[in-house]
């Protein structure tokens, strides 16, 4: 196939879509569609403005890229080039001026709001720069908030939960509370709580923001893993060059399109 999968792609052009052709001896090979051809994500046309005082301010000036099941996509651009306005509008928090944001089977720039909302408690995962835990739940107790929240049953709370904190490699500091973990045990800690409920997609801002680069090191290395473990995909943000090795694929946002190649 065209499209490809491997790691370190700097990906500034908008992916193909339904790609499904192969060239093979000079011939055309159609291939059948699988669960991982077809896109988790397509983002078409979008574009997103907003009224500051008189004036309009156009952030977002024509989105087109698809994710695929179990990618790493980063995202990357000078700060105000329009990311996080990107981000909200693929977990839903937000909806587009015009263009179309499919999600799964859902389509977003339809969706009302409360439709949005419980697609994102169940199928969509969140991790901010800042970790955002409870800080008066130790790690488990966090991690089972999240479960409680996405509607999963309670006989499932426990195990889950154990699974989740082994994944990240937190088994030995689930009954710590996040002022006792350091600033990457916390960011996986948020990793455990994000990925809990079995989303489709994790969406990051920047979680290695705050994170000296070993344990950003660390923090992406669990993605790695909970993507293989968990066949989940994977957004984020970052300004951190170091990191962007890992992603399968790059984009760079520049005054709210992605940089043509
Ligand atoms: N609700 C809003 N109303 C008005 N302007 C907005 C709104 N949200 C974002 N913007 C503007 O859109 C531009 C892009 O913001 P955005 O937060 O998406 O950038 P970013 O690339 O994520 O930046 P950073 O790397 O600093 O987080 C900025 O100029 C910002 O001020």
């Amino acid at each position: 196939m065209a499209r490809w999968f491997g790691k370190n792609k700097e990906s500034s052009q908008p992916d193909r879509e339904g790609d499904t052709a192969l060239t093979s001896g000079g011939n055309t090979v159609l291939q059948p569609e699988t669960e991982e051809s077809m896109p988790i994500l397509s983002v078409r046309g979008v574009e997103r403005s907003f009224q500051v005082g008189r004036d309009r301010l156009h952030v977002l000036k024509g989105i087109n890229f698809s994710m695929y099941p179990k990618e790493l996509v980063m995202l990357k651009g000078r700060s105000g080039s329009g990311k996080t306005t990107l981000m909200n509008l693929i977990g839903g928090l937000d909806t587009p001026s015009s263009g179309e944001i499919k999600f799964k089977e859902h389509l977003f720039h339809r969706c009302s709001d409360d439709e949005r909302t419980v697609i994102r408690r169940k199928e969509i995962g969140f991790i901010f720069q800042s970790f955002a835990l409870m800080p008066l739940l130790s790690a488990y107790e966090n991690v089972e908030l999240s479960l409680r929240m996405a509607g999963v049953p309670k006989s499932q709370w426990k195990a889950r939960a154990a699974y989740c904190l082994e994944l990240v490699g937190l088994t030995k500091r689930m009954h710590h509370r996040p002022f006792e973990l350091s600033g990457g045990e916390q960011q996986r800690v948020a990793i455990a709580k994000a990925v809990a409920h079995r989303p489709s997609l994790i969406l990051a801002d920047e979680p290695t923001a705050e994170l000296d680069s070993q344990m950003g090191a660390q923090v992406m290395s669990v993605f790695r893993n909970i993507i293989a473990d968990e066949h989940i995909s994977i957004c984020m943000t970052t300004h951190d060059t170091t990191i962007m090795e890992v992603a399968d694929r790059v984009f760079e946002m520049v005054d709210g399109t992605f940089l043509a190649g």
